[in-house]
């Protein structure tokens, strides 16, 4: 996996809206698939675009009792897919067992995809987090609780915002993924997304790799708009 390449979020409906939007890229990327595309399209968008070449985060977000998830990792490993997720609040047996189902379902001669865990999800708020969730502490604290849940039960990283990448590398180490959405160019476009930040930031704060979706699929030129968060994202000062 290159994590100089922002990942782009591939929100489309069908795989022939995707093909379209990916024709004018001409290089291989890295993607990633979520529900809305997975639940239309399922398991062949992989397949087709690991067969073109690029890198496939899916998406998936698992959260369910331990066994279920274990089972469900065991097919999803047989996909391709270079990283996989979970949410961490479905607890530290469930994350163990979808790494054991990940672990038995890669295939002889493949590599694991890796799996990471999702821990606030980057619309949430600390309001919303502590009347709706009832959690008693600050959102950025219950951020670095689940990302060390996610560290002790073997899993490779976390999906977090770039407020919390840098306290999570200190934490849990360089080497532990820290893969943020939230991502935008300018303020004022965050959509539903409350923790945000630009590549840039997400750069200087650490991050692993940074997920785009609507600030490049929604662009009228998003091919130039990738290039933009490229080299703000990988430019050396
Ligand atoms: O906490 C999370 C976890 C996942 N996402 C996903 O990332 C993209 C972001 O899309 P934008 O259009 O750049 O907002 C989207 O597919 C989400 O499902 C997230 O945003 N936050």
């Amino acid at each position: 996996m290159n994590n100089h390449n922002p990942i782009i979020a591939l929100d489309f409906a069908t795989k022939a809206e995707v093909f379209q939007f990916l024709q004018p890229f001409n290089e291989k990327l890295f993607v990633k698939v979520g529900m809305e595309l997975y639940f239309q399209e399922g398991p062949t968008i992989v397949n087709a675009l690991k067969d073109q070449g690029h890198d496939v985060f899916l998406d998936l977000k698992l959260h369910d009792i331990p066994n279920t998830v274990k089972s469900a990792m065991r097919g999803l490993a047989s996909l391709g897919a270079d990283l996989v997720n979970v949410h961490a609040a479905g607890g530290l047996h469930m994350m163990e067992s979808a790494l054991e189902g990940l672990e038995a379902g890669t295939l002889t001669g493949q590599s694991r995809p890796l799996i990471i865990g999702v821990t606030q999800l980057t619309s949430t708020s600390e309001q919303q987090m502590k009347e709706e969730q009832q959690i008693n502490t600050t959102l950025h604290d219950s951020v670095l609780h689940y990302a060390s849940l996610c560290k002790q039960a073997g899993l490779d990283g976390v999906v977090c915002s770039v407020l919390e990448a840098s306290d999570i590398k200190n934490q849990c180490g360089e080497n532990f993924l820290r893969v943020t959405p939230g991502i935008r160019l300018h303020e004022g476009q965050g959509h539903d997304q409350i923790r945000i930040a630009t590549p840039k930031v997400a750069r200087l704060e650490g991050s692993s790799y940074i997920v785009v979706g609507r600030a490049i699929t929604q662009s009228k030129n998003p091919v130039e708009t990738y290039k933009i968060v490229k080299q703000q994202w990988e430019a050396n000062e």
